[in-house]
């Protein structure tokens, strides 16, 4: 006998605290979902508040609104004849829990409260919920007063239930349980559940989606089982982009996959599955032997038939199709891409202001921008309405819509030079121009030395004493006070167009700009950059990203955005041209910083990704670097200088601009890479001291590696 059962899981575009609209795109998910004949609808994490509503969930008014949200899901008929399972905070006997509830023709099932918490890296769940932590635990719910007339009953359950329908048994899962080594998904699958919900709040970070797809089907693979995960995409407020890519799998094979980047706020995907081949996967006895040993699950029941679909006889199951991963250089395009436009409609700014220097940083920052104004371009031209409300909004330079990216990039991009007589080079300044000039940025290329020279002067007026560059026989302080003022002007300089070029542009409406920054990991890592310099922006979409994957964008941009200005950007020397230029003298960032951008991106893996210390730096970089002919003492030295430089400068990373969040190896101090600092001495010493012995012991055996 043929069980075909189709179901279908989404991907939404939810914002934080945006009530009416989450519940808007809530409720055309379920009509998609049955418009397509399914009869099982799974929604995203907390997808009546958005994902990351933060210590709003401390507020008792998020609980109240959200139960508004539910009552209307629940009042709506033509929500009727799906099993729906939406995500929202519920308060249960005075502690919050970030729960699921259960939905059938406008009737509570259950509340499914999450088991086990996301609490590490950008995740901070355990600070505003309660998890249920009882496996198979059931209690009673009490509804509000008015859902209790709705419902015609006072209570309904809450716990670790799972759902018996006529025709199969379903449970949900939500997202950090299937991270966890023993997922609830297990037990449940001994137990006889054959439907999978989980619901995501995940975000995008490169290559993890090669991590959720290896869980996602392991939880199948050897269990058997459908499972249908559900995810929020886009920016819903924070640094984190959401990167959606629903997906359903069948016995560990992927059926049906959504967008992991995209301008579209609602994705739907279904798909027709045989819960036969579930069943006939499951019938193994050895499997069976650890299925009579299973914890028996309290189950709830279902007067409803999930393959009830008249149209069922007409359907095939869904084949298996290979999983759709993106390159980690394609991800880079397009991830801070989405996230930028969404950032861009939501904060209802005029564009963005970039101070482009002609190096590969600011670069970066502007090719990013170029991808979005190509996906926006794209989504117009695919009938996007909304995507064409909100270019409507922003780009009014014009009456109709830019068609191509480089027209709406001219309208929204704003980039400036800010150039020095004697520091700046020619070609820096021809290559800002040239790829202003390709991806159509509005462009200005001026000289900022008369800033520098009066502040410079009111100094010299103050206390008569003139401070010079080093080439011209001034101190290190000096030097670098000079820097300072010139990167700093800049900062000063770049808010000031950001607040006037729609002035000047005389754009309908006015409107202001939003500043770009564009330092990277490495920099921040080493501290070499000026504190409120263009490193202060109002967002930097790329401040979780290394120079190395930086250089790889680029060049993966080249080809395939068809843009050989960028060949240029390659190979160009990195330099800050803060000092002057001589006849026998040329700054560079490698030199400046006594390591290579190798280099500090591995300290920011050793350091972050890999937990480590000075001494552990030290001995994971020994085998290492050793093997390509440094010594243990070299070895030592760059370990020791990376770290001293570290603790001095890691006080500038408390006003790093928000950034992006792409990274397992960000340095962000605000949410992701909790810090000291202010150093003690002992930092250094005690771990350095360990550092200098191992050396020692290395050299007086006569051994130059590991
Ligand atoms: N701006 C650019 O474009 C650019 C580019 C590349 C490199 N750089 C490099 O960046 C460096 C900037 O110089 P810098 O680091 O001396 O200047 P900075 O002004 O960025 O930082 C020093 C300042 O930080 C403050 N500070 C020091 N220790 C602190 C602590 N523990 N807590 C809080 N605040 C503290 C002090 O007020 C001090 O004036 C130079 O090496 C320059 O070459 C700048
Ligand atoms: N000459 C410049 N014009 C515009 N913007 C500049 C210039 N030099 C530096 N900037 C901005 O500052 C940051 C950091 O500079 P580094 O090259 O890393 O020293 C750069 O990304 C530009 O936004
Ligand atoms: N570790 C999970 C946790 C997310 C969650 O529980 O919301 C992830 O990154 O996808
Ligand atoms: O910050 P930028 O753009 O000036 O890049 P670089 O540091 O490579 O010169």
């Amino acid at each position: 006998m043929v069980h075909l059962v189709r179901v279908a899981t989404c991907a939404l575009n939810q914002w934080a605290l945006d009530y009416e609209n989450n519940l808007r795109r809530i409720k055309q998910s379920i009509h998609e979902a049955k418009k397509e004949g399914a009869t099982l609808r799974v929604g995203p994490e907390l997808e009546i508040t958005g994902y990351g509503c933060l210590d709003h969930f401390l507020e008792n008014e998020v609980y109240e609104n959200s139960w508004d949200s539910l009552y209307s899901i629940l009042t709506d008929v033509s929500l009727h004849g799906i099993i729906i399972d939406v995500g929202l905070p519920l308060l249960h006997r005075n502690c919050t829990y970030n729960a699921r509830a259960i939905i059938l023709n406008g009737k509570i099932l259950c509340f499914r409260p999450k088991l086990y918490l996301a609490n590490d890296g950008n995740f901070r769940e355990m600070r505003f919920f309660t998890p249920w932590k009882r496996p198979r635990y059931v209690e009673q719910y009490f509804l509000p007063p008015r859902i209790q007339e709705h419902q015609g009953c006072r209570q309904v359950p809450i716990g670790d239930v799972v759902l018996s329908t006529i025709d199969t048994c379903l449970a949900a899962e939500t997202c950090e349980e299937l991270f966890t080594p023993n997922s609830p998904h297990i037990e449940m699958g001994l137990n006889g559940v054959e439907i999978f919900t989980n619901s995501s709040g995940s975000h995008h970070s490169l290559r993890k989606l090669d991590e959720r797809i290896a869980l996602i089907s392991e939880a199948t693979r050897k269990n058997g089982g459908v499972y249908l995960y559900s995810n929020q995409i886009g920016c819903d407020g924070d640094r984190l982009y959401y990167d959606g890519c629903a997906m359903i799998f069948v016995n560990g094979r992927l059926v049906a996959q959504s967008s992991q980047f995209s301008l579209n706020e609602i994705e739907v995907i279904v798909a027709t599955v045989d819960l036969e081949d579930v069943r006939a996967a499951r019938c193994s006895p050895s499997r069976g032997q650890q299925a009579v040993q299973a914890h028996e699950y309290q189950r709830i029941e279902v007067d409803f038939n999930l393959s009830s679909n008249e149209d069922s006889l007409l359907w095939e199951p869904t084949p298996p199709r290979p999983p759709r991963y993106h390159l980690p250089e394609e991800e880079i395009a397009l991830g801070p891409a989405c996230w930028l436009w969404d950032y861009l409609r939501r904060s209802r700014a005029a564009g963005f202001q970039l101070a482009l220097s002609g190096g590969i940083d600011s670069c970066a920052t502007a090719t990013i921008v170029y991808s979005m104004c190509r996906l926006a371009v794209a989504a117009v031209k695919q009938g996007n309405q909304q995507v064409i409300a909100d270019m409507k909004r922003i780009a009014v330079y014009s009456s109709e819509l830019p068609e191509t990216a480089e027209a709406l990039c001219n309208q929204i991009l704003h980039t400036v030079y800010l150039g020095m007589e004697a520091q700046s080079s020619k070609e820096t300044r021809q290559r800002a121009h040239d790829l202003a000039a390709h991806i159509g940025a509005y462009h200005q290329d001026v000289n900022i030395d008369t800033m520098f020279q009066s502040a410079r002067d009111i100094l010299t007026q103050a206390t008569g004493f003139t401070p010079k560059f080093k080439v011209h026989g001034g101190s290190n302080t000096q030097n670098l006070a000079l820097q300072n003022i010139q990167a700093r002007s800049r900062m000063v300089l770049t808010y000031y167009f950001a607040q006037q070029l729609c002035e000047v542009r005389e754009r309908p409406g006015g409107g202001s700009l939003l500043v770009l920054g564009s330092s990277n990991v490495d920099e921040c890592l080493r501290g070499y950059l000026t504190k409120y310099d263009c490193s202060s922006a109002d967002i930097n979409p790329i401040g979780s990203i290394s120079k190395v994957d930086l250089v790889r964008f680029i060049t993966w941009s080249a080809k395939n955005f068809n843009m050989p200005v960028l060949q240029d950007f390659i190979d160009a020397v990195p330099t800050a041209e803060l000092e002057p230029i001589t006849a026998d003298y040329v700054q560079s960032d490698e030199a400046d910083m006594g390591f290579t951008y190798k280099e500090l991106s591995r300290f920011g893996q050793l350091r972050k990704v890999n937990k480590l210390g000075p001494y552990g730096c030290f001995l994971r970089l020994l085998s290492e670097w050793t093997k390509e002919g440094m010594t243990p003492r070299e070895v030592a030295d760059k370990v020791k200088r990376f770290f001293h430089f570290y603790a001095i400068n890691r006080h500038k990373q408390t006003v790093a601009t928000p950034a992006y969040h792409s990274e397992s190896y960000s340095p962000d101090d605000h949410r992701f890479d909790l810090r000291p600092f202010v150093y003690p001495p002992a930092f250094e010493s005690w771990s350095f001291r360990k550092i200098d012995e191992r050396v020692e012991a290395l050299e007086k055996k006569g051994r130059n590696t590991a």
